[in-house]
């Protein structure tokens, strides 16, 4: 395969200014109270991306998705590294950039495609084609800053994609538009991957990423941290977010030590068996159950104890869920270890991999510990169906008359 994108080492630094300190302040008396502090928003990124993918780059606020994307488009200037690109680019970046405030939406079409060196006669040809897709026929020769974010968004994508790029940036904009138009958004990018186009998306929509991506990038403080398929990077997104939600419930935890002990209980082991008696991640027959058996350490005694137990996809949809209180059974949670057991009939689940999640919380609400991917498995299908559940689908022909 051709790369068409070539990120060799690339790292950006910002300076900040930031408040000085009041000692800063009496040291430094009379001169500026603010001081300057350089930060390294990207640091030593190299990513090749091959003609035709598209790309999801994913990670938590402020972790250099958006700077990466400038940086793709030429919007800003590496301090170290580079950037190749073979072919023309179309990107979409945030709300703003690209656009003159005070020019109308039909010389903005016309300055935009300009830049991207398409001709004038050019444009004129697809210029109602461009209108036409924005929707926004009515605020055509209206200043753009009179524009709602979404109508921005429409025109600019519009012009996007009316340029014949090989290569689309998107960032999180498209979430700006109303849902018709987000939708006609999607199929255009699906369009545009029929026609073995690349697109780099940056997005907080991680089903968006699973379903149109090939490749996801998790990046953080700056670093690429995972580059792989979709499915493996989001899952590791996602533990790492719960990784750290973990802890700071921990420290909660800690701090309400005192008052509520019992916030600091934790599952030492989860683990599931088939009924066939398979243990560890095993893949289950269309009528079998599971058996998941929990242990929890608690540093006390206490006995408004509710336990939650969930199947989910891999994605984290939730499939299945029950609670101790829905099932009408109190939990008394004894100090030092415990050990229950809850048993799944046959769920009807379809093909596919699946997760379960525990957790236990005190009847007021307070969480005290969750486990998202506790244990997996698999269930066997028999390929005549896709979806989450299963049935027993039956074709025939109705005789007319
Ligand atoms: N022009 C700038 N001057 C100074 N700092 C900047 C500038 N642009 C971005 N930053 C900082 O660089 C870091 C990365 O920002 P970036 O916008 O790339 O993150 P992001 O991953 O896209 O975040 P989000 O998900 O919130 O959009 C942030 O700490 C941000 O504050």
């Amino acid at each position: 395969m051709t790369s068409v994108i070539e990120i060799a080492d690339l790292s950006k630094k910002f300076t900040v200014r930031k408040e000085k300190s009041l000692k800063e302040r009496i040291v430094n008396f009379g001169r500026s109270q603010l001081h300057k502090e350089e930060f390294w928003a990207l640091q030593d990124v190299s990513l090749t991306i091959e003609a035709g993918t598209t790309i999801g780059l994913v990670g938590h606020n402020g972790s250099g998705k958006s700077t990466l994307l400038k940086m793709i488009g030429g919007i800003l200037q590496p301090d170290t590294g580079s950037v190749s690109l073979r072919g023309r680019l179309a990107a979409l970046l945030e709300l703003g950039a690209g656009f003159h405030p005070d020019l109308t939406g039909r010389e903005n079409v016309y300055l935009n495609a300009s830049i991207l060196g398409i001709s004038r006669q050019e444009i004129d040809k697809y210029f109602d084609a461009i209108v036409d897709f924005s929707g926004i026929e009515e605020f055509i020769d209206t200043q753009v800053k009179f524009y709602s974010s979404g109508m921005y968004v429409r025109l600019a994508f519009a012009v996007a994609i009316h340029v014949d790029p090989d290569i689309l940036l998107v960032d999180e904009v498209l979430a700006v538009g109303d849902e018709p138009f987000q939708r006609k958004c999607l199929e255009r990018i699906r369009q545009f991957q029929a026609e073995g186009r690349t697109i780099v998306l940056v997005t907080h929509g991680l089903d968006q990423v699973n379903e149109f991506c090939d490749r996801a990038v998790v990046l953080d403080h700056g670093r690429i941290v995972s580059d792989d398929e979709p499915l493996t990077a989001l899952q590791k997104l996602r533990a790492d977010w719960e990784e750290e939600r973990q802890e700071e419930r921990s420290r909660l935890a800690a701090e309400q030590a005192e008052d509520r002990p019992e916030l600091a209980a934790r599952f030492e082991g989860i683990a599931l068996w088939a009924d066939s008696g398979h243990g560890g991640e095993p893949e289950l027959g269309p009528d079998e159950g599971v058996e998941v058996t929990m242990q929890l350490a608690s540093p006390v005694a206490f006995d408004d104890a509710v336990i939650s137990v969930g199947v989910t996809t891999p994605m984290g949809h939730p499939v299945y869920s029950t609670t101790t209180t829905l099932l009408g059974t109190k939990v008394f949670v004894r100090r030092g270890t415990n050990k229950w057991a809850i048993h799944l009939s046959a769920m009807g689940l379809n093909e596919g991999d699946y997760l379960v999640t525990c957790g236990i919380g005190t009847a007021d609400g307070a969480e005290v510990h969750f486990v998202p991917a506790a244990c997996r498995f698999s269930v066997r299908g028999d390929g005549r169906s896709l979806g989450i559940i299963r049935a027993d689908a039956r074709w025939r022909e109705v005789p007319l008359g």
